[in-house]
């Protein structure tokens, strides 16, 4: 496949909530930002553009909310190009998996290396894990000693390099705004609750304390539960927050036994790995 040149680009991921843009020139990120979602068929990028970045600039994009999709690709001005799971070189991703898990585990690991663990605090709270793939034992053909060998055995060719990742797996929640708004969407007496920075009473005299003490208690200890199980299968892996929600919860959890990294960048690293397998920065 031949590689093209690529100065100036573009990077989106489009996520339930949200979208979040890049700025890359070559490899280097220069801006973030994020906007609200597109309201109707986009005939121009500029209003979710910052006023210094030009439309015309090739823009790759994840999303994993189709209706989105479909308005961005009515867009026919640029240079539009999705990135699919299939451009992931993660083993064992799951077809129905979120490109932005992928994405964001696939930017964890070029970061910082296997295993690891990515949580994704955002609309929906994700934990994405990855290890080295195992190599597959080369299986002993049976044969029996009555029946010696008489030719050499061509050796098995390993499946995988002993350093490429494998999805270990994960798991799906209600992320942290979610939580505040179905209580009080599915409820009749309770209130919208506005998150405040600091972790609540726990055993809260009023409604708004209750709901965040409840929210807050049970998410943080089912976080450190996740983190705990599975640095106990990969004691040295490190554990990537990434997401809107990522720097108020990792710094509301209690010190773990492992190096914890806040990057609300991971899903633009795998981004930036992705174009690179189709491109050359200049
Ligand atoms: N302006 C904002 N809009 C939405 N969420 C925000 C905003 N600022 C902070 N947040 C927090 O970020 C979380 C959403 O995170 P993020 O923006 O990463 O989600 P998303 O990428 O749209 O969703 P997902 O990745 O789950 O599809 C919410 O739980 C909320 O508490
Ligand atoms: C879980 C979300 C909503 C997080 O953005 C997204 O990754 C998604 O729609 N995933 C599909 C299901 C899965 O990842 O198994
Ligand atoms: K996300």
């Amino acid at each position: 496949m031949s590689k093209t040149y690529v100065s100036d680009w573009l990077g989106l991921t489009i996520g339930n909530s949200r979208l979040h843009w890049g700025w890359f020139k070559g490899d280097i990120l220069t801006e973030t930002w994020d906007s609200p979602h597109f309201s109707h068929p986009v005939t121009d990028l500029m209003p979710y553009l910052q006023p210094q970045i030009s439309p015309s600039l090739p823009l790759y994009f994840a999303s994993v909310v189709p209706q989105q999709t479909t308005l961005l690709l009515s867009l026919d001005s640029i240079e539009l190009r999705e990135i699919l799971l299939s451009d992931v070189s993660i083993k064992g991703l799951y077809p129905t998996i979120g490109i932005d898990r992928a994405i964001a585990l696939w930017g964890a690991v070029q970061t910082y290396g296997l295993p690891v663990l990515v949580i994704d605090a955002g609309t929906a709270l994700t934990f994405t894990g990855a290890n080295h793939t195992q190599l597959r034992k080369q299986t002993e053909s049976k044969r029996s000693p009555h029946h010696p060998k008489t030719h050499p055995v061509t050796p098995a060719i390993p499946d995988s390099q002993p350093s490429s990742p494998t999805l270990f797996g994960g798991a799906i929640l209600p992320g942290l705004r979610l939580q505040f708004q179905s209580l009080h969407q599915k409820t009749a007496a309770l209130p919208s609750v506005s998150l405040s920075p600091q972790l609540p009473q726990r055993w809260a005299l009023n409604t708004p304390n209750a709901i965040e003490s409840g929210i807050l208690y049970t998410l943080l200890a089912g976080i450190q539960d996740f983190i705990k199980d599975w640095l106990q299968q990969f004691p040295h892996s490190k554990v990537i927050f990434t997401g809107g929600d990522a720097t108020m919860l990792s710094s509301l959890l209690p010190p773990q036994d492992a190096e914890m990294i806040v990057d609300p960048n991971l899903i633009f690293w795998g981004a930036r790995a992705i174009v690179e397998q189709y491109s050359i920065y200049r």
